[in-house]
């Protein structure tokens, strides 16, 4: 038998994918939830990322970012989320099959494209509106269509990037 001599303490799967997730949500201009996503094939090959933004050719300075006033005036009627950005960055074809990595579980809307792009696996991290109607329907609509979902589950480890 040959000895290895490989590193041992190399990053899992899970941590890598998340940990991409994570890097993309650092892009955001939103000042209140940054989110990332990460599509995996089947294979464990990255096949797209995405962060939540404002459409194309919408500026970040001429665009709301604030959560409340008139619905014109905030941005909730403006932004795209980072899973359907994700989704639609994803220029290679089909994602049938795939896995998304993200960091925020998931809205209603989401689900829907998510389903219907054939993503059979979720890894989300934070649950924090896992109370409120669109992630209820959500979920009611990933135990309906056979998409399966579970948390990422957080490491000692310490991941540093120093750029
Ligand atoms: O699944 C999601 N993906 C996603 O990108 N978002 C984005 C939209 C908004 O920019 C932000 C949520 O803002 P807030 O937490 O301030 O309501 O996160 C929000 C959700 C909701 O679950
Ligand atoms: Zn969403």
């Amino acid at each position: 038998m040959l000895l290895s001599d490989k590193r041992q303490d190399y990053i899992s799967w899970d941590e890598y994918f998340m940990g991409v997730a994570m890097l993309s949500s650092m892009r955001s201009k939103d000042p209140n939830t940054q989110v990332g996503a990460c599509i995996v094939s089947e294979d464990n090959k990255i096949l797209s990322m995405g962060y939540n933004g404002f459409p194309l050719g919408c500026s970040d300075d001429a665009f709301p970012w604030a959560r409340e006033g008139e619905p014109l005036d905030n941005k909730y009627l403006y932004t795209t989320h980072s899973e359907l950005n994700a989704i639609l960055n994803y220029r290679g074809g089909s994602l049938e099959g795939a896995k998304l990595y993200v960091s925020l579980f998931p809205c209603n809307e989401c689900a829907k494209a998510i389903i219907q792009a054939g993503i059979k696996t979720i890894i989300y991290d934070s649950d924090k509106y896992a109370h409120t109607p669109p992630v209820i329907a959500s979920k009611r609509m990933f135990d309906a269509a056979g998409v399966r979902y579970y948390k990422y589950e957080h490491t000692d480890r310490d991941i540093c990037l120093h750029v």
